[in-house]
């Protein structure tokens, strides 16, 4: 499996942009919050880790990721955020509903992203349960979180 072969916490640091002006919006979606916490923990620091200025990173939570992607623009639509990061955790329940809320999730933070012209980057865990979740929020396999912010980071340095 593709997981057991990588560490979302091990990533190339050659190049990154000066973010000490550099506004980010972390959304939190509140389900799963014992997940979603370990993944804000894991994304705040990675931006302090690489010079994000703690009093430019503006933090709010939302119900559940599905609510990501209206956070998402409400963030992206204020001037002054360069960068939104969404971090949610959906553990595929009894049902389809989880496959309904990861897709919405997924194309609308992306519809988002190009409406807003800004980066918004899909920090989601799309589990089949629990311990999947942990292992990827500070686990055996990372934390999806310092993903997230480190793609937020390179992002704001892509241009042409
Ligand atoms: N089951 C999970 C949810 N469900 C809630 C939805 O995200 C949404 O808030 C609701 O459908 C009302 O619009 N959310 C998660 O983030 N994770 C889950 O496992
Ligand atoms: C997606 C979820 O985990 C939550 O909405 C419960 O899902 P289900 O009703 O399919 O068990």
């Amino acid at each position: 499996m593709a997981s057991e072969l990588k560490n979302l916490s091990v990533f190339s640091t050659e190049n990154l942009p000066d973010i000490s002006e550099k506004h980010f919006a972390i959304l939190v979606a509140e389900w799963n919050s014992e997940v979603t916490n370990a993944l804000f923990n894991g994304a705040y620091q990675t931006l302090v880790n690489y010079g994000a200025n703690e009093e430019f990173i503006h933090v709010r939570t939302v119900p559940g990721s599905y609510e990501l992607s209206f956070g998402a623009a409400l963030a992206a639509q204020a001037s002054h955020i360069d960068a939104v990061i969404c971090l949610g955790c959906v553990i595929q329940g009894e049902t389809k509903h989880n496959d309904y809320i990861n897709h919405a999730v997924a194309q609308g933070l992306t519809n988002v992203s190009i409406q807003y012209n800004k980066p918004v980057i899909f920090g989601v865990l799309t589990p089949n349960n629990q311990q999947q979740a942990l292992d990827r929020a500070g686990g055996v396999h990372g934390n999806k979180g310092d993903e997230a912010a480190i793609t937020a980071i390179k992002m704001l340095g892509v241009s042409f």
